[in-house]
């Protein structure tokens, strides 16, 4: 099985790809002349289901949503089509749009109240959903209840009424591209990312720009049409529709098709849906109480040595490392260096009976690198998380810029200036280094759905200069020769600068650190100080949280100590190193004793008191 993943490389290189791709095409185009009237009607149910598994790898193979009803939709598309020509005669090029609309408006009526269900019970709401449609077309008179509504006429292009199995397989081969080239449009976008980042972790998608709800209910939205799309054409071709073509098991072949082929590839796609709908067709020959029972045994074998699919999305993804460097200028703000830029009065938060910040205020001027330290569990975190919007505060005002952030989502919150790292980075480990930084872009990105389909210049023109700047945060951070690696595969040190550069690519004003320096040598802390450094001096505010004091003496002017979520004191690193009640708030000692308590004086007691000096050292 590695000669699929070898021949997988291979294609890849634009040497073998055209080619072979050259070849496919003219496979595929002479298939009905070489096939007979049977094999070629089995084309047309692989195309429909190519259609299908294009619509599902969006919704489950790209946003990662996992969805047992998707025939709903299918059904959605093929009644509309065949209750408006078979009941209402209207012309059947004018149900298209409306199969595909209706089956949108099914797709976000299903998943926005869903979209904030985990995957394991949005599972069985879609399953649920799937199962509403079925029975409600076998219980309703309109929808013709279990013998269905009977299309009484065929599409007619040209004065040429497409009835045959060949005319219909060329129709359905033309939408299958159509459908194609619109999914690669997408998934290559700014949505594409999005669609991903959401699928790899949700609540860094957000807090880094990318607005989660609104993303997921649209991969809902476009997976819909697409089966809206698929669902008029089967009409068409059989003739009629009934419940009995919208089963669970109809959606579990459409679900295989993607897990067959490989998740959140074209190509896996096709061969996915070739497997599906070929596979029990090549097998018919040895009689029908044996054939089901091998297919199963196909698929079963099949999951087994490709766990990922047959075509799994190549390894090397998307976005290119644009040839040339863009210095991004950093956002106009009403805001004089050196004047408050971030104002925080009064920040309370409960957790229950937990009382995790009360009354915090911090101002933060503009340019300056603010230090906040703390002992474990004292509240810092918090701070940050209601800052952004991770959490709501109970009490209290956050204002950036002379604007209130407070209610605001966390991408809202960095699309108006203030973007954030994680404690541990956590990165889109199966994204490249590259579409990591790109996704951090999404926030100043304006590229809409139809932009982004239709591949317009000024969509194309945004995602190249966003290409651009991505180099420089690249550049900027060392990371350019790594570009096209996933991000799991990065050292430790490298992930931590990979997560400071996906935040700089909102191009912020405010940068928020956690624990930067956590988990790094001495070596990497001495390169991550410069690379704060040289973030101040681009005139980003920085906010740091650090258990390290070497760490924070060589980078703030000032720092600010949270003890049990209240603050307990602010100034400069040296004043506040010699304040008793921050000595006694670490230590849990008098001053005259913190020499024989902590002998490498570490104030964090952090998981990282490597380096750290003394309490009194370092002045
Ligand atoms: N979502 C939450 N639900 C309940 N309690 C929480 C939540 N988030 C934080 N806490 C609690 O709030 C307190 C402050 O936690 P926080 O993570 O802000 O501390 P911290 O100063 O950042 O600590 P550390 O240095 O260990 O990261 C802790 O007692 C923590 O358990």
């Amino acid at each position: 099985m590695r000669g699929i993943s070898g021949l997988t490389g291979l294609l890849d290189s634009a040497r073998v790809k055209i080619p072979s791709l050259a070849v496919f095409a003219v496979v595929l185009l002479a298939f009905p002349s070489i096939a007979d009237e049977y094999w070629t009607d089995v084309g047309v149910k692989v195309l429909l289901y190519v259609v299908l598994g294009l619509g599902i790898n969006v919704v489950v193979g790209y946003a990662g949503l996992l969805d047992l009803g998707y025939s709903a939709f299918f059904a959605v598309g093929g009644y509309t089509t065949a209750i408006l020509v078979g009941n209402y005669g209207v012309n059947w090029w004018l149900t298209l749009p409306i199969a595909m609309l209706v089956a949108a408006i099914g797709g976000y009526l299903i998943g926005y109240p869903t979209l904030r269900l985990r995957s394991d019970y949005l599972a069985i709401v879609t399953l649920g959903f799937g199962e509403i449609v079925r029975v409600t077309a076998n219980n309703l008179e309109f929808t013709g209840g279990p013998d269905g509504v009977i299309l009484p006429f065929r599409p007619v292009l040209f004065g040429y009424e497409l009835a045959g199995t060949q005319s219909m397989y060329y129709l359905v081969l033309v939408i299958a591209l159509v459908v194609g080239l619109g999914a690669t449009s997408l998934t290559r976008s700014k949505i594409g990312r999005s669609w991903e980042s959401v699928r790899e972790d949700e609540r860094v998608a957000e807090a880094v720009g990318v607005p989660s709800i609104r993303v997921k209910a649209l991969a809902y939205v476009v997976g819909g049409v697409i089966a809206g799309v698929a669902g008029a054409f089967f009409a068409t071709y059989i003739g009629i529709v009934s419940p009995t073509s919208f089963t669970f098991l109809t959606s579990v072949l459409i679900l295989l098709v993607v897990l067959i082929g490989g998740r959140g590839s074209l190509v896996g796609v096709f061969l996915g849906a070739l497997v599906v709908q070929g596979t029990p067709e090549v097998l018919r020959s040895i009689g029908d109480e044996w054939r089901i029972f091998l297919f199963a045994v196909v698929l079963i074998v099949l999951m087994f040595v490709r766990p990922l699919g047959l075509w799994p999305a190549r390894t090397r993804r998307g976005a290119r490392l644009a040839q040339s460097a863009e210095e991004p200028p950093l956002p106009e703000v009403g805001v004089a260096p050196g004047e408050p830029l971030l104002e925080v009065r009064g920040l309370t938060m409960r957790f229950g009976g937990l009382l995790a910040l009360n009354d915090v205020d911090i101002t933060v001027g503009r340019g300056e690198v603010l230090g906040v330290i703390g002992p474990n569990g004292a509240g810092k975190t918090t701070v940050f998380n209601c800052v952004t919007g991770v959490v709501r505060p109970t009490a209290g005002k956050v204002v950036l810029g002379g604007e209130s952030l407070i209610g605001r989502h966390p991408h809202q919150v960095v699309q108006r200036g203030m973007a954030r790292t994680f404690q541990g980075a956590r990165l889109f480990s199966d994204m490249s280094v590259v579409e990591n930084v790109l996704v951090g872009m999404t926030a100043r990105m304006n590229s809409g759905v139809l932009t982004s389909l239709l591949r317009l210049p000024a969509q194309r023109r945004e995602e190249q200069r966003a290409g651009r700047q991505a180099r420089y945060w690249l550049d900027f951070v060392g990371l350019s020769d790594k570009a096209t690696r996933f991000a799991r595969e990065l050292s430790y040190g490298d992930q931590r600068r990979l997560d400071i550069a996906r935040a700089l690519a909102s191009n912020p004003l405010v940068l928020l650190l956690d624990e930067p320096a956590a988990g790094m040598n001495p070596s990497e802390k001495a390169d991550l100080m410069e690379l704060i450094g040289r973030i101040r001096d681009r005139g980003v505010t920085v906010v740091l949280i650090e258990h390290d004091m070497a760490f924070v003496m060589g980078l703030c002017e000032r720092v600010l100590v949270i003890e049990t979520g209240a603050k307990l004191t602010e100034g400069s690193p040296y004043e506040v190193q010699q304040d008793p009640r921050v000595i006694e708030a670490y230590l849990g000692v008098d001053e005259d004793d913190e020499g024989d308590e902590d002998a490498d004086g570490d104030l964090g007691a952090g998981p990282d008191d490597t380096t750290a000096p003394t309490l009194t050292k370092g002045q």
